[in-house]
């Protein structure tokens, strides 16, 4: 006891020069994808296509974004929940954060930044666009690797299809003491797959299926991959959308940064039938995403253990 090695996430490399389709190390990095979703639903990813100074100016972005003042954050209001501006809750006083909706389109993250700076701000709205397009480069490897692990490359054209990308800001900051306090509260990711990236101040908590807390310690190579219920859903639960929350101590603020694929409203959600066999019953009855969310943002999809068993469970 008290000798046991923390807990740490896989770390798979998807820095080598060759990782195309059909090559050895492609297949072989799929394997460790595989295993690591199958167990963690989480890893790490070394991922070196994004220069490094385009990563560290993301945070200075961030920064700037977070100064402004409030009445002038506010004006990202979105018409889906959690997708604009959020902060000033109660119950997770030290956390801020804004939506920003197809991240990858130029003039998307352009007509934000405009409502935010109406004189302009053309290095943060490179830096978000860069960022965002090129880590979307990432997410679609791991979801062509996803589903040739599962033998589901028929369905590669319209899953790619079926999604779009949020990127998210997140601000906490340091609750000014040594007491742990909480970031964000404990919770599974609702889309396919969340990328995140940080700055040097740790705080993310990710739960394994024993439910142990593993402490992720990214560096500045790495970004946190995680699985949400969309994709454990389409997967008829062959990946595991672990449990994960943010908590702080000191008094240094946390920055992070999570792109998020998520499923377009009037796409459906139906478990291909490859995933369905009499070991692996239908979990979920085929559902839209973003009529799903509308449950999940009443009291009684806040209330339900699992929003999604309540809302369309078999
Ligand atoms: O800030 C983080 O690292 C995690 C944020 C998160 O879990 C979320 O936005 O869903
Ligand atoms: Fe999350």
């Amino acid at each position: 006891m008290g000798s046991q090695t923390p807990l740490k996430l896989p770390v798979i490399d998807f820095g080598k020069p060759e990782l195309k389709p059909g090559t050895n190390e492609w297949d072989l990095v799929k394997g460790q994808v595989h295993v690591a979703l199958r167990d963690y639903g989480c890893f790490e990813a070394t991922f070196d296509k994004i220069p490094i100074d385009l990563r560290m100016s993301i945070f200075g972005s961030l920064g700037e974004l977070f100064d402004l003042p409030l009445q002038t954050k506010i004006r990202n209001v979105s018409n889906k929940p959690y997708h604009g501006y959020v902060g000033q809750y109660p119950q997770v006083p030290l956390y801020e954060s804004m939506g920003i909706d197809d991240a990858n389109v130029s003039e998307k993250v352009e007509a934000l930044t405009s409502t935010l700076w109406p004189q302009g701000n053309s290095s943060f709205s490179k830096t978000i666009h860069s960022f965002s397009e090129q880590l979307s480069e990432l997410d679609q490897i791991i979801r062509r690797m996803v589903l040739e692990s599962f033998g589901l490359e028929k369905y590669m054209d319209e899953h790619m299809e079926s999604t779009n990308y949020l990127l998210r800001v997140m601000k906490y900051k340091g609750p000014e003491t040594n007491q742990t306090k909480l970031g964000l509260h404990s919770h599974t990711d609702k889309n396919i797959v969340t990328i995140l990236y940080q700055n040097e101040v740790d705080g993310l908590e990710v739960q394994t299926k024993e439910g142990e807390w593993i402490n992720v310690k990214p560096s500045k190579h790495t970004f946190t991959v995680m699985i949400g219920e969309s994709l454990y859903a389409w997967l008829n639960g062959r990946v595991y959308a672990p449990y994960h929350r943010v908590t702080m101590t000191g008094d240094k603020a946390r920055y992070s940064v999570g792109l998020f694929s998520v499923p377009k409203g009037g796409y459906i959600i139906k478990a291909p039938d490859e995933v369905v066999d009499e070991e692996h019953p239908l979990l979920f009855k085929p559902y839209d995403h973003v009529e799903f969310l509308g449950f999940y943002y009443t009291e009684a999809g806040q209330k339900a253990e699992s929003a999604l068993k309540v809302y369309c469970g078999v």
